[in-house]
Order: structure tokens, then C-alpha cells, then sequence
């Protein structure tokens, strides 16, 4: 049998509370990102790039979305005998049942598909981030080293460590060293390396300590299965990341990533990344080339086929088959597929989901709302009614019905549910 040098396993199955209005109908890793794309793009492009053939995706949260985009896996020229995408969705065992409950569950859960491939390396990765990387550079370190487990980290400044893994990497040069210490989510950190949650693993070790770790209540990668490896002193190497690393777990971290697309100089450029994406999801390759109107404005943004620009937008991204209407404005905004956005509507520093209507006069935000926690997201199929106003930083869940706008204003940072 063809047996993979390595195997992937990319944890995808998180619902992320803090993206809420985004991940109501879909994981986070199925969330649009970069006008036409989604966010486990990037990871199946880097591992199309590295060379590695055999993946798997460990999804449990409203998977149709994700399993939708994926298709047959050719996007990432995933197709062939001995190459392919799996989606692993949780299963009824003869004596477990149960859902995936946590990181490190929803591997071992599947360890005889892991152990049928027989891989060399197994490689971790979260389906969840914005980032270029040459795994394969990792697993040359990884080889070298003869480690246990390699795990990719970035460094961070010091106030923002502890939202992370975070580890001590010892001094043994630039591409990485030992890791010293660990620890998930310390409220004081000692290091200042986050995890990119990139684990490259020896197989036999994983096996191992997943096994032993069924003895417990948690089941984590960083709060369980690396403080324990660490206590029992395996060789565990950390892999300097340098590049540009896109956390999105926010609202406002998702903008803000979404705005390095743009500008002079992009921190994001998707042609130099080599970003694939499935062209058939959502028709994005049929869609005919950008329409700009005789009047319409286009200025420092994104915008991608389907789209007609007959208003103005600036500073923005804008997804396949959204239509600017003459007489419409959208500024420091990321409008997903097929909204539709009516004259004199002004639209400010938002969010906006599939399939939403702006009818006539809409306002959302402020030009002035500078604050980056003052990004407004509005959930999708929402058919927002004339003249509405809605304050900067609100959340509008899905599918609001009429009624229930209220009749003036949505007040800034007010909920609609
Ligand atoms: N039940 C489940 N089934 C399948 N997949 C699941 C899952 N639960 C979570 N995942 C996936 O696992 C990855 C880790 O997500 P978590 O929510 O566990 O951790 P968090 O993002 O807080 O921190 C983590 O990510 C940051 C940033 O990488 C690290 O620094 C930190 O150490 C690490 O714990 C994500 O890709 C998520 O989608």
C-alpha cells in the first residue's frame, strides 16, 4: 500500500463565539476571506504548495458549508490514487459516542484512519488562520532535529502572549531550538513565542500520549497533551515562524486582517501566496468580469467578478455578485456574495454576510467611528428596510424579520436578535 511520508490533519471544527453573526451557519474555518475565498484556504493552499498529498478534516460544527466548498478536493489538486481530502466528521463508535470534545478528541478520535495511512510525520494544523507557510521546511527541522514534536510558533509582544500557547524557545539559531517552557493561555507569560497551532508530530509519540490522555476529563493540544509531553521530557523543538500570521478571532482582528489585503504595500498578497479556492462554491467561476458604471467610484479596494460598482466604494472588499447601486457609498467594508446595496444607502466600517439587502437611505457606522471595536457585522439574508439606521459596532443576527427593526435607530453596539 502507498504509504504518505505525511499525513495532515487540520482541526476544523470550531464554532468561535467571538465571530458569532459570522459562524451562525458555518465554522470558522468556512468563513469567507480575501473577496472570493474562505479561511481554510489557506492552509489547503500551503499544503498543496509543500507537496503533501494526503489530508484530512476534522469538522463537527455545521459542516455543510465547509463540506460544500471542499467538493472533491480538486481546488487544491487533491484528486488522485494515492492523493485526496477526507472530511472526518465525529462518529457512533460500538463504545463511544461521543462528539468531538476537544483538539486533541477529534484526533484520536480518528486514529485508525491516521494508523491505516501509516504516515511518517503527522502534521497538526487549525484550519482557522491567515498565512503563508512551506510545511515542508518545518519537517525537514522536524527530521533533523529527531524530535517528538515540532510545533510552528510566532513571536508576539509581550501584552497580547497570553492569549496564546506560549512558549520559551531556546537560542540555537533562526529557525528555531528547543522549546524550554509552555504554557496555554498564562495569565503572566514567561515567553513570548505564540503557537500558530502547526504540530508536527512522530507518530508513535502521538499515538501514545492521545491514548493516555483518554484518562482525563480535557482534551486539548495546548492545555493538555504538550504541558504533559513537556513534564515528561520529549524532545520538543520550537519552529520560528516569520511571516505574516492572520489570527481572525474577532470581529475586529477579522477586519483588520481582511484590511492588510489592501493599501500601497498589502501585508496579504494572494497571487504571490499561490491562494486556490473552489471556483464552483457559490458559482464564483461563472461570474461574469467587474461591471463599473459610468459613474461609478473604485478606490484602494478589492472587488471580485459578478460584482456591478455603479456607487462608490473605498477601502473595501467585495465579494462575487454584490451590486452598488448609483447613489450608494461603502467605506472600510467587507461586503460577502450577493448583497445588494440601494441608492443613497452609506455603509461604514461593516461586516456583511451573504445574500443581504441595504434598501434606499440604509446608514451603518460613522466615518468617524474610528475605533476598530466599532465594526458592525450583519448576519446574512437580512433584508434591511428603508431609511434604517444602525450605530457603529452592532451585531445583527440572520434573517432579522421586519418587524422587528426598530423603528429609528439600531443604537451603537445594540444587538438584534
Ligand atoms: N472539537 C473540535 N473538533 C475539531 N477541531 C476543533 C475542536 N475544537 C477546536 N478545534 C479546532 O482546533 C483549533 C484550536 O482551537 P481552540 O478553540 O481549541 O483554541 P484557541 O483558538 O483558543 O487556541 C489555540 O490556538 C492558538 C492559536 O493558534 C494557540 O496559540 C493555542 O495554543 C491553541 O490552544 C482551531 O482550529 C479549532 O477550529
Amino acid at each position: 500500500m502507498y504509504r504518505p511520508s505525511t499525513l495532515a490533519m487540520i482541526l476544523a471544527g470550531g464554532r468561535v463565539d467571538e465571530l458569532g453573526v459570522l459562524t451562525h451557519y458555518r465554522p470558522k474555518s468556512a468563513v469567507p476571506f480575501g473577496g472570493f475565498a474562505r479561511v481554510i484556504d489557506f492552509p489547503l493552499s500551503n499544503l498543496l504548495q509543500s507537496g503533501i498529498e494526503r489530508v484530512a478534516i476534522l469538522s463537527q460544527y455545521r459542516s455543510y458549508s465547509l463540506i460544500n466548498h471542499i467538493g472533491t478536493g480538486a481546488a487544491w489538486d487533491m484528486i488522485g490514487r494515492n492523493r485526496g481530502i477526507s472530511i472526518l466528521p465525529p462518529f457512533k463508535d460500538y463504545d463511544n459516542s461521543y462528539w468531538y470534545r476537544g483538539s486533541a478528541d477529534a484526533v484520536y478520535q480518528n486514529l485508525d484512519f491516521i494508523q491505516y495511512h501509516d504516515p511518517s510525520v503527522i502534521l497538526i494544523l487549525s484550519g482557522d488562520h491567515i498565512y503563508q507557510m512551506d510545511y515542508r521546511k518545518m519537517i525537514r527541522y522536524h527530521n533533523e532535529q529527531d524530535a517528538d514534536l515540532t510545533a510552528a510558533f510566532i513571536e508576539v509582544p509581550p501584552e497580547s502572549a497570553s492569549r496564546f500557547g506560549v512558549a520559551e524557545i531556546a537560542d540555537e539559531g533562526p529557525v528555531g531550538g528547543r522549546v524550554l517552557s509552555y504554557e496555554e493561555k498564562p495569565t503572566s507569560p514567561k515567553g513570548c513565542w505564540a503557537s500558530l497551532t502547526v504540530f508536527c508530530f512522530r507518530p508513535e509519540v502521538l499515538y501514545k500520549e492521545l491514548e493516555k490522555n483518554q484518562q482525563t476529563d480535557s482534551y486539548e493540544f495546548g492545555r493538555d497533551i504538550i504541558p504533559k509531553m513537556m513534564e515528561q521530557h520529549y524532545k520538543i523543538c520550537g519552529y520560528k515562524f516569520n511571516g505574516y500570521w492572520g489570527y481572525t478571532r474577532t470581529i475586529d482582528e477579522y477586519w483588520q486582517t481582511s484590511m492588510d489585503l489592501l493599501g500601497p504595500e498589502p501585508k496579504i498578497d494572494l497571487e504571490a501566496w499561490g491562494l486556490r479556492t473552489n471556483l464552483c462554491h457559490r458559482n464564483i467561476g461563472d461570474r461574469q468580469p467587474v461591471k463599473i458604471g459610468p459613474h461609478g467610484v473604485l478606490d484602494n479596494s478589492m472587488v471580485y467578478n459578478g460584482s456591478i460598482i455603479e456607487g462608490t466604494v473605498r477601502n473595501s472588499i467585495i465579494f462575487p455578485g454584490v451590486h452598488v447601486k448609483a447613489g450608494a457609498e461603502v467605506n472600510d467594508s467587507i461586503i460577502f456574495f450577493d448583497n445588494i446595496i440601494h441608492p443613497g444607502a452609506k455603509l461604514h466600517r461593516m461586516v456583511s454576510d451573504v445574500n443581504t439587502v441595504f434598501n434606499r437611505n440604509v446608514r451603518v457606522g460613522a466615518p468617524n467611528c474610528e475605533k476598530p471595536s466599532r465594526i458592525t457585522v450583519i448576519g446574512w439574508n437580512n433584508n434591511i428596510p428603508e431609511d434604517q439606521q444602525i450605530g457603529c459596532g452592532c451585531r445583527v443576527d440572520p434573517r432579522i424579520a421586519p418587524e422587528k427593526w426598530p423603528k429609528t435607530k439600531l443604537e451603537d453596539g445594540e444587538e438584534l436578535r
